[in-house]
């Protein structure tokens, strides 16, 4: 079944439960920011595997110490669904033990 598209008080529920992230020109966004360029890129690699097991994938931007991502549901028209906040929750509860902030 298609995701469906999530209300602007659906998202918003969601997000006080998601701290950093935020809608940002129709998209769920976060930056980390790491110890190290090398600690930025392993995070990178875990959210790959996250993703993957979703099969769902968000844009990545890999910084000197910092990882951006953003990510709305290109299937439910670039729509915010319930797959965008699934990784969202993924990428939270992976990115502390990378340090990321
Ligand atoms: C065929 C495959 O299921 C789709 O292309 C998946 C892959 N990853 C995806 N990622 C995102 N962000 N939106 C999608 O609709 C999507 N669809």
């Amino acid at each position: 079944m298609a995701a469906e598209p999530l209300s602007q008080k659906e998202i918003e529920d969601r997000l006080a439960e998601l701290p950093g992230w935020s809608l940002d020109d129709g998209r769920l966004t976060r930056s980390y920011r790491l110890d190290s360029h090398f600690a930025a890129a392993a995070l990178v690699v875990h959210v790959a595997r996250i993703q993957d097991e979703l099969n769902h994938h968000a844009e990545i931007t890999l910084g000197y110490d910092t990882v951006g991502l953003a990510v709305s549901t290109h299937s439910a028209g670039g729509a915010i669904t319930d797959l965008d906040i699934a990784l969202a929750r993924r990428v939270r509860d992976a990115a502390p033990a990378h340090g990321a902030r």
